[in-house]
């Protein structure tokens, strides 16, 4: 049995507690995969570089109704597949190798399991075992795709967002099972390479957990790209005759696909590693119970990212672990005064086609917490902007192009309280917005206290925010 000062497990976010201020102590990194966790290997780097290039395709498609005469063939996915893996399956070894190469850390490749308080037994890769035991132990062991139990899913070849996006060669046929943020993406990847896409969600809208405007404008125009089945569920899968893969769904349709996507969400993988035998507790979803310095309910037991958040986001993953590094620490240290997580105001995007980005309440939640009376909204069309006029082709056809802004404010307190973005750059021209509620800015004067760049697409986020300040004057 080997003692640390410190066993991280999980070598996604954890990897980047350990810096120069641990080269005194002696660090475990135990991890079972690739160095980058999944948003490096499996998530969201991967993912995006598809979507650029399916971005680039659904721009191109446009160039016929803006007068440009292109044509966009069916995508090359080894070329595709095969320049976004290089990179990264390089960047995944480097990182190992980096951190093999430290004096003070040993990196462990295997499967760790609790055995005790602060003490694991390693399943190692390459055959045998290890104990070990540690003064401090982060938990940043992420989380994993669900398989929901469909009658015959067993029987039939199928991927999800760890398999799909190394998968041999473009299918013909894709099913998508949830219209998620993982199936709204890949369908939109799949759908611009030149798949024919059939997408199953169970509820009435793709992206059902954003803003009601936001979900019904994103899934009109993926109704427009591909097969949407909304409302249902897969009953059962079968196989077909030449490999292909058959979903019966409950409301009796049927759809033949050749390679099945299953994205219905993720669950935390404080299972497999036995937490509770190491007095850690969770929740219902299995999310490991943290308070606001990421201590878990085990003395010198600490976690982050998928592991313990209730929004299985990276940039939230990266902040819970600036904070359990300040709070190591700091407790090395011999200091009481830790670090406290923020989670109050977390933003989101889907990178799909058209994009989506939200942060704060939707105008349903808005409603139900603080009554209609308090609650005012405005919304700026894409359209309505100089560079929106730049995007149009067929208006009526194109969901970038009809994009808006959705902004929900308090009569009360004259602040945001939501920003709701679906049309092209959304992911970045929420930012302002996001900065206004965590700075706590009136919504008076927002606007016109700075320039916007005329004509830049910003303007259509100033023009939502001029309405929003004539509505909550009126
Ligand atoms: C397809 C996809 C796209 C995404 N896109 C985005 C996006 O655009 N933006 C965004 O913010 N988020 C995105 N996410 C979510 C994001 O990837 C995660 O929130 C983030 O990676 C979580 O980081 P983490 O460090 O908590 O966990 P992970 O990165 O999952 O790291 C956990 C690590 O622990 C290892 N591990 C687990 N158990 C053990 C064990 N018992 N022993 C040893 N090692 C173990 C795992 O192998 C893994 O490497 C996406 C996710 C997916 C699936
Ligand atoms: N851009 C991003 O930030 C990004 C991208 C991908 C993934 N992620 C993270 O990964 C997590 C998981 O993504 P996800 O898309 O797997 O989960 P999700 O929770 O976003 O969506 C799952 C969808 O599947 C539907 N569903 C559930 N069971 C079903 C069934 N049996 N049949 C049909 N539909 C069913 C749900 O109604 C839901 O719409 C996300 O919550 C997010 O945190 C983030």
């Amino acid at each position: 049995m080997t003692h640390y000062d410190l066993i991280v497990i999980g070598a996604g976010s954890g990897n980047t507690i350990v810096d120069d201020r641990f080269d005194d102590r002696r660090v475990a990194i135990v991890e079972k995969g690739p160095f980058g966790g999944t948003c490096l290997n499996r998530g969201c780097i991967p993912s995006k570089m598809f979507i650029y290039v399916a971005d680039l395709a659904e721009s191109a498609r446009r160039g016929p109704a803006l007068g440009l005469p292109t044509e966009v063939g069916r995508a090359d996915w080894t070329a595709i597949r095969d320049r976004i893996f290089a990179r990264i399956d390089d960047n995944a070894e480097s990182g190992r190798d980096y951190r093999e190469d430290a004096d003070n850390v040993d990196v462990l490749v295997g499967e760790a399991r609790f055995v005790g308080e602060r003490r694991l037994v390693v399943d190692l890769a390459d055959g045998g075992t290890a104990e070990i035991t540690a003064d401090q132990v982060v938990l940043a062991s992420g989380s994993r795709p669900v398989v929901p139990p469909i009658d015959g899913l067993d029987d039939v070849p199928h991927e999800t967002s760890d398999t799909i996006m190394r998968i041999p060669e473009l299918p013909a046929r894709l099913g998508v099972i949830g219209g998620g943020y993982v199936g709204c993406e890949l369908a939109h990847v799949f759908a611009a390479y030149g798949s024919e896409v059939v997408q199953v969600e169970s509820a009435d809208r793709l992206l059902s957990t954003q803003d009601a405007d936001i979900a019904a404008h994103f899934t009109r125009g993926a109704q427009q790209r591909y097969d949407v089945r909304l409302g249902t569920k897969v009953e059962r899968v079968s196989r077909t005759a030449g490999g292909a893969v058959t979903l019966h769904l409950d409301d009796g349709s049927e759809a033949e696909v050749d390679v099945l996507l299953v994205a219905v969400g993720r669950r935390p993988n404080s299972d497999l590693l036995e937490v509770d035998k190491a007095g850690v507790e969770t929740d219902d979803k299995g999310l490991v119970v943290v308070d606001q310095h990421q201590r878990t309910t085990a003395p010198g037991v600490w976690a982050l990212g998928d592991a313990s958040s209730h929004e299985p986001l990276k940039h939230v993953a990266n902040q819970d672990a600036r904070v359990v590094q300040a709070n190591l620490l700091a407790t090395y240290s011999g200091s009481s005064e830790l670090v406290t997580s923020d989670h109050d105001v977390v933003p989101q995007a889907v990178f799909a086609h058209p994009q989506v980005a939200a942060v704060g309440l939707t105008e349903a939640e808005a409603r139900e917490e603080h009554g209609d009376h308090d609650v005012v909204v405005a919304r700026h069309d894409v359209a309505d902007v100089a560079y929106g006029w730049a995007l149009a082709g067929d208006l009526d056809d194109d969901p970038e192009a009809a994009g808006f802004v959705k902004l929900v404010a308090l009569r009360s307190t004259g602040r945001l309280v939501g920003a709701h973005l679906v049309g092209p750059m959304a992911s970045v021209l929420v930012q302002p917005l996001i900065q206004a509620m965590v700075h706590d800015l009136p919504v008076k004067g927002l606007a016109r206290s700075q320039y916007w760049i005329h004509p830049s697409l910003a303007e259509v986020v100033e023009n939502a925010l001029i309405g929003l300040e004539s509505a909550l004057e009126d």
